[in-house]
C-alpha cells in the first residue's frame, strides 16, 4: 500500500481552458496517507470520478502531478499503477465459480496456487461467502455478485489502493447498511489504503475515518465524520451534511457581534474580519430550543415532522426557514414559538467559509 499525494492538480475537459468555470478540478492539493480509510463525498456534478479517474491513470490531469510513495506516476498508464478498483456494477465473469472468480486476480499476478488458496479462503470467510465458493458466478444474486467484486478488488495484498466508486449502487437498501459496516470491518482487518466515492453522507460517514468532501471542482473540508459534524468549515458541508441540514442563517455583523432579525445572536467565540463579505449564521437544527417562554427569537412554526426518533420542526423567523431537532414534546404546526441557539454551537460564516473561532462566546 502506498500514500497518494496529488500535488497543484488541476483538470479542464476543454482544450483551451480560459476561466475557473472551465475547470471540472479547480487545484487540489491533496495527501492519502498509507493504509487510511477514505471517502469523497460531493454532489452529482463535483468532480469526484475525474479525480478517481486521474489517480488511476485513465486520465492525465491538465496540470499537477501524482506521486505514489513520492514516486511521480503522472505519465504511467493504469496497469502501471498497481490499483484496485470496484465500480458501480459488478465486473466479475458469469461463467467461472466464485473461487474462480477471487482467484483471478491472484492468478493473473502469477500467484502460486497455495498463495491463492489462502488469500481466496481467508477473503471469502471476511465476506461471508465462503458456502458460495463453488457456485457459478451467473447463478449468485446481484448483492453477491457485488460482494464477489469487492472481494475481487480486497484480495491482492501488493497494491497500492482500492477505490470504491458508488459500490452499494446495485445493492437492496434493507442490505446497503449490511454492506457499508462490511465494508469498514474488511478495512479494519485488510489495512490497505481505501478510497470510496459516493454522493451518500451515511455511506461516507460510515466507511471513513476521514471525508474528504468536494462541491464545484473544489474540496471543501477533510475531516473526520464528528468534525464535518461539528464545525463544518463551509456552509455547503454544513447543508450537505446532516439530515435535515446546517440552519445558515443571513445576519449583518457590527459591534463585533452577529445581528438576525434585529436580535444579537451569541457566537461560538471570536470574528474573524468579516467587514469585506456577506456573512451568515450556521447553527445545526439539533441545537436549536424551541419554548413559548418569550425569551429568544419569535417564530412561528409552519411544520411538524414526527420520523420516530424524534420530531423535526420548521419555524420562520423573518422570512428565513430554521429547522429545530426535538427529542421531546414539540409545539403544532401553527404556533408562535421562540428559538433560542446554543451559543457553543452558532457560528459565522464568511463569504461561506467558518470565520468564528471557538472560545470565550461572543454576545
Ligand atoms: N468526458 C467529459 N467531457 C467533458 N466534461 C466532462 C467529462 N466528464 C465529466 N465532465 C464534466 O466535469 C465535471 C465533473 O464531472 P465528474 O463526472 O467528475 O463529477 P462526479 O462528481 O463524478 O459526478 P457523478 O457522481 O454524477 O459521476 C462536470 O461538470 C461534468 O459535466
Amino acid at each position: 500500500m502506498a500514500q497518494i499525494k496529488l500535488s497543484n492538480l488541476r483538470h479542464s475537459y476543454l482544450s483551451k481552458p480560459e476561466s475557473d468555470e472551465d475547470y471540472a478540478l479547480k487545484k487540489i492539493d491533496l495527501t492519502w496517507e498509507d493504509g487510511g480509510a477514505y471517502a469523497l463525498l460531493g454532489p452529482s456534478g463535483c468532480g469526484k470520478s475525474t479525480l478517481l479517474n486521474i489517480i488511476s491513470g485513465l486520465l492525465v490531469p491538465s496540470e499537477g502531478k501524482i506521486l505514489f510513495d513520492d514516486q511521480d506516476v503522472t505519465a504511467l498508464p493504469p496497469a502501471k499503477r498497481n490499483i484496485a478498483q470496484v465500480f458501480q456494477f459488478p465486473v466479475i465473469y458469469d461463467t467461472m465459480t466464485v473461487y474462480d472468480n477471487l482467484a483471478f486476480p491472484l492468478r493473473n499476478r502469477g500467484r502460486d496456487e497455495e498463495t491463492v488458496k489462502e488469500r481466496v479462503t481467508a477473503i471469502a470467510e471476511m465476506l461471508e461467502v465462503t458456502d458460495m465458493l463453488t457456485t457459478r458466478a451467473s447463478n449468485l444474486s446481484p448483492d453477491n455478485k457485488q460482494k464477489i467484486s469487492m472481494g475481487r478488488g480486497l484480495v491482492r495484498q501488493d497494491v497500492n489502493v482500492v477505490m470504491f466508486d458508488e459500490p452499494l449502487t446495485v445493492i437492496d437498501p434493507h442490505l446497503k447498511w449490511k454492506l457499508r459496516s462490511k465494508l469498514k470491518e474488511l478495512h479494519q482487518r485488510v489495512k490497505a489504503t481505501m478510497i470510496y466515492v459516493t454522493h451518500d453522507q451515511t455511506e461516507a460517514l460510515t466507511f471513513a475515518d476521514q471525508v474528504v468532501v468536494m462541491q464545484d471542482g473544489e474540496i471543501v473540508q477533510i475531516g473526520t465524520p464528528v468534525e464535518l459534524f461539528e464545525r463544518p468549515a463551509h456552509t455547503f458541508v454544513g447543508h450537505f451534511i446532516g439530515s435535515p441540514g446546517m440552519n445558515v442563517l443571513p445576519c449583518d455583523v457590527k459591534d463585533g457581534g452577529a445581528f438576525f432579525a434585529g436580535e444579537r445572536v451569541g457566537l461560538e467565540g471570536p470574528l474573524e474580519d468579516v467587514t469585506n463579505g456577506s456573512a451568515e449564521i450556521g447553527i445545526r437544527p439539533e441545537f436549536v430550543s424551541v419554548s413559548g417562554n418569550g425569551t429568544g427569537l419569535a417564530a412561528h412554526v409552519r411544520k411538524v415532522a414526527d420520523i420516530g426518533r424524534h420530531k423535526v420542526v420548521e419555524a420562520i423567523a423573518n422570512n428565513s426557514r430554521i429547522h429545530a431537532i426535538l427529542e421531546g414534546d414539540a409545539p403544532n404546526a401553527g404556533d408562535q414559538v421562540n428559538l433560542e441557539f446554543k451559543q457553543s454551537q452558532t457560528r459565522l460564516y464568511k463569504d461561506g467559509w467558518l470565520a468564528s473561532t471557538p472560545g470565550e462566546g461572543v454576545q
